[in-house]
């Protein structure tokens, strides 16, 4: 699991390193920050012999990684031509020695560094250099970087896009894309056509750890390839926990709880999955939630839904239990003791999508909230229902999961969708500090947040192919099975890995049928696949070992 620093972490990381127990001298990270842009970048450019790169350094330490990145590049038969955007004296003592020892090997031929001063003769010259490089080496602003882009950088950085977008110029970006916040993701310039917009890179060979804003949208646009390089930080510092925590998802987090079944197992071993929901209109979220649990080894599906919608689930998924409450098209008040009773039987509850927004059918939803003791998953619907039902969620969150898309959750918490995208995963946690759920913040990408520890899970799997009707509705189907796997030890695992299998097996339909048009349920049945693909590469346990291995 990669952790995901802010910018003040990251300072924090640095300052532990440097001046804290472990007194890595300062210019010897930035001389490995430097090595590794030059090692893992070499492949992207197809060798350095020979190439013409401009490297811009700004004034702080991303600058500084710069220059060292000069002197290895020189190593690899390059010829490199240094713009200093900063003083000398604006720099840190290891920038400043490094520039020194790069000032040694300046010569008119191979290393020409040039102490930028903004003038149209330098202007010029800058965008001839650009147009007849075929590398640039964005070390402007690293984690830095705040507000928005200021000249003389903004010119610099629209003049690297133009050039680059003519597609002569492979542009590296040190650390993180100038002009990308790393916390948040935002880029300096959105929403201002004035102002410049963050450089779009290649490859971004990032320090230490993976930055939030590398993986957070818009800046994940802007970052291209991703390489993270520890360059020596020591490991309790990159695998440490951070007390404002948050963690990408990888395939080995998920591998490592999805137990293999044993073999003895039965279907009373997997869960016994209720999900009660759909209304007149919406028989079809009802089933594609059934199909998302069944696809994902729930033992027994049994569906709920209003007796007007029975008719059109019966049949239509021969392995869901389907049975009609009331008498109606929408569920009431009055049908909350029937399920509450067989409640007693169900592993977990899965209810929302397609429910309707009724008065009567959120009165049946608090019923059965405040009355079952499994497992809750609320999606759709159910949230639209409880919005600013805080403090009656509260007391039961601990057993709830909560899946709302951006526009449900700025509903359900009333915060303003633009807050939310500004920094949504500050707005997830803050939520769950305050309802004590488990969230699943579907978006791109989708994060999930532990009530237990407020850490924060990014998904970086998904496609735009999944942006459909119904594609949630499996995912609710989904997280209540995998609530009930064997190998879950929370509610907050059981929603990564739905998450995570969810986003896999949309990717193997983006692969199979194209960038967009593949149907949800067609992701549901793609994800025994993505079960397979993880349990084949995990060493089988002995219990499900071939009792004969070939001669
Ligand atoms: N362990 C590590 O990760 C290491 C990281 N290194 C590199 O150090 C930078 C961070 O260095 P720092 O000096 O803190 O910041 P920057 O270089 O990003 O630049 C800050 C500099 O820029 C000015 N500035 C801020 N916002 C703007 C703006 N909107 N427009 C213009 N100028 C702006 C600000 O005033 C500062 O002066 C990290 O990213 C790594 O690349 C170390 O080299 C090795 C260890
Ligand atoms: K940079």
């Amino acid at each position: 699991m990669q952790k995901l620093n802010t910018a003040a972490q990251m300072r924090l990381m640095d300052q532990t390193a440097m001046h804290g127990q472990y007194a890595i001298a300062p210019a010897v990270l930035m001389e490995n920050a430097g090595h590794a842009v030059v090692t893992h970048a070499e492949t992207a450019v197809h060798g350095w012999q020979g190439k013409d790169v401009v490297i811009l350094c700004g004034k702080g330490n991303n600058g500084g990684d710069g220059f060292v990145i000069a002197r290895h590049l020189l190593n690899r038969g390059a010829r490199v031509y240094v713009y200093v955007l900063g003083t000398v004296e604006s720099y840190s003592p290891e920038a400043r020695a490094h520039l020194h020892t790069l000032q040694e090997l300046a010569d008119e031929e191979t290393c020409l560094i040039d102490y930028f001063a903004p003038s149209d003769k330098a202007w010029d010259r800058l965008y001839r250099r650009l147009s007849s490089s075929q590398v640039v080496i964005d070390a402007i602003l690293g984690t830095g970087f705040h507000g928005t882009l200021r000249m003389p950088v903004s010119r610099i950085v629209n003049m690297v896009n133009e050039v680059a977008a003519s597609g002569t110029l492979r542009v590296i970006a040190v650390d993180i894309p100038t002009g990308v916040n790393a916390d948040t993701g935002d880029v300096s310039g959105s929403g201002d056509e004035e102002a410049a917009g963050p450089v779009f890179a290649d490859m971004t060979v990032t320090f230490g750890v993976w930055k939030r804003g590398l993986l957070l949208y818009p800046g994940r646009t802007c970052s291209g390839v991703v390489v993270c390089d520890d360059i020596g930080m020591p490991r309790p510092l990159l695998t440490g926990r951070e007390d404002d925590g948050a963690y990408m998802l990888e395939e080995s987090d998920i591998s490592e709880v999805l137990a293999p079944r044993s073999p003895d197992s039965h279907k009373g071993t997997h869960g016994t999955v209720a999900i009660v929901t759909g209304s007149s209109d919406m028989a079809g979220a009802a089933l594609m939630a059934a199909r998302g649990a069944l696809r994902s080894g729930a033992g027994k599906l049994f569906l709920r839904v209003p007796a007007r919608t029975a008719p059109y689930c019966i049949g239509r998924q021969a392995e869901a239990m389907v049975r009609g409450v009331g008498t109606g098209d929408h569920f009431t008040a009055a049908d909350a003791a029937e399920i509450i009773e067989e409640s007693r039987n169900w592993s977990v509850l899965a209810m929302g999508p397609g429910m309707g927004k009724q008065e009567d059918t959120r009165m049946f939803l608090k019923e059965v909230i405040a009355h079952t003791s499994c497992p809750l998953v609320l999606d759709a619907d159910a949230l639209n229902l409880l919005a600013g039902e805080r403090d009656f969620i509260a007391p039961y969150g601990g057993r709830i999961i909560m899946t709302p898309h951006l526009a449900e959750f700025s509903r359900l918490s009333g915060l303003p969708l633009a807050d939310i995208k500004k920094d949504c995963i500050a707005a997830a946690k803050q939520f769950v500090r305050e309802w004590q759920v488990t969230l699943v913040l579907k978006g791109a990408p989708t994060v999930i947040v532990s009530p237990r520890t407020l850490h924060a899970y990014v998904n970086p799997g998904g496609n735009a192919g999944m942006a459909c009707g119904g594609m949630g509705d499996i995912l609710t189907g989904m997280v209540a099975a995998l609530a009930v796997h064997d190998g879950m030890t929370s509610l907050t695992t059981a929603a990564c890995a739905a998450v995570w299998l969810h986003s896999a097996a949309g990717d193997i339909c983006h692969d199979t049928y194209g960038s967009y048009g593949f149907l949800p349920m067609e992701v549901a049945d793609a994800v025994p696949r993505v079960i397979t693909r993880l349990e084949d590469s995990r060493p089988l346990p002995v219990l499900q070992r071939p009792l004969v291995t070939e001669a």
